[in-house]
């Protein structure tokens, strides 16, 4: 448990909701540890009915009191709440910042001599199987980001790197469930094209994947030596992999995390 910290979330939308509800699962922290302000009084309803977090439309009521103080607004409106937050967050908090192109330098500018961290996790955080990626503010110690890092670890999987490489890390884990969601989508269609009910084709889809980067993640083998133990010679999987192989399926996912990459730069340029 971090028993002593209050952990404050300016903005309760998609990611907030599934760091809340990741974070409440492990234990880590209780309920009224939490604190969330968003500009929908529907949407910090559902919050607060969801989980028992303390909720309120008042910004600087969350920012005061919140030793560690997420911004989980969209790139637009961080300039604004980073203006209403930055006078009432104190050199005792530390401001981690999910935004995605959002620098540390814009974030230091804007809090001179506040410890920011600039993290990108990405959504299965809800079920403590998240990614994320920290990168650290000068003013930010390992000892003020160790708490930080906790809460992110007790989510799924954390690691540190240099800011440089947030832009890449945002096109492959942070908008990467997309791609996977996209592609367990595509398998249950597929599956019900070739006679499996809509439930059974879900199923068999999203098991096989959980399986496949399981297996990656604990053999430590590389996925192309795991896939060749699946593809029997003159089998079905081979026959499987060259249509996937001529419809250009690796290259579009290659162009995917490329596009959403640039995109993730642009959005930091006009920061
Ligand atoms: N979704 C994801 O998977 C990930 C998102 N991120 C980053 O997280 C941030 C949030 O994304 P996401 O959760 O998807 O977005 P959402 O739109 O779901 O959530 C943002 C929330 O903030 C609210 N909001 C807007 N303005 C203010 C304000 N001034 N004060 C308080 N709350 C406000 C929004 O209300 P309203 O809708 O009414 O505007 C909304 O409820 C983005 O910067 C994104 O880059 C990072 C990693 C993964
Ligand atoms: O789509 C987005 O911009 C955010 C950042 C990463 C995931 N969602």
């Amino acid at each position: 448990m971090l028993s002593n910290k209050k952990v404050g979330f300016i903005g309760g939308g998609a990611i907030a909701e599934a760091l809340i509800r990741g974070i409440l699962n492990s234990k880590l922290v209780s309920p009224t540890q939490i604190a969330v302000s968003d500009i929908s009084i529907q949407r910090l309803d559902y919050l607060h009915n969801t989980f028992g977090v303390i909720t309120t439309n008042k910004i600087q009521a969350v920012s005061e009191q919140s030793d560690i103080l997420f911004l989980t607004v969209k790139p637009q409106v961080i300039d604004s709440v980073i203006d209403s937050v930055a006078s009432s967050v104190t050199v005792k908090s530390v401001v981690v910042s999910v935004a995605a192109g959002i620098t540390l330098d814009y974030l230091q500018e804007k809090m001179p001599g506040i410890p920011v961290i600039r993290v990108m996790p990405n959504t299965p955080v809800a079920v403590g199987e998240g990614m994320a990626a920290m990168a650290l503010g000068s003013h930010t110690t390992q000892e003020i980001s160790e708490p930080v890092s906790t809460i992110l670890g007790s989510v799924g999987r954390v690691v540190t790197i240099r800011e440089e490489a947030m832009d890449a890390v945002t096109g492959v884990s942070g908008s990467g469930p997309a791609y996977a969601f996209l592609l367990i989508d595509a398998l249950s269609d597929a599956g019900v094209c070739v006679g499996l009910s809509r439930n059974t084709a879900v199923l068999l889809a999203a098991q096989t994947l959980l399986g496949a980067a399981k297996m990656v993640l604990e053999t430590g083998k590389h996925p192309a030596e795991l896939r060749d133990m699946v593809t029997s010679p003159g089998g079905t999987t081979i026959a499987g992999v060259h249509v996937l192989e001529q419809k250009g399926v690796r290259g579009a996912l290659i162009d995917a995390v490329v596009a959403a990459t640039t995109r993730s730069r642009e959005m930091g340029k006009k920061s």
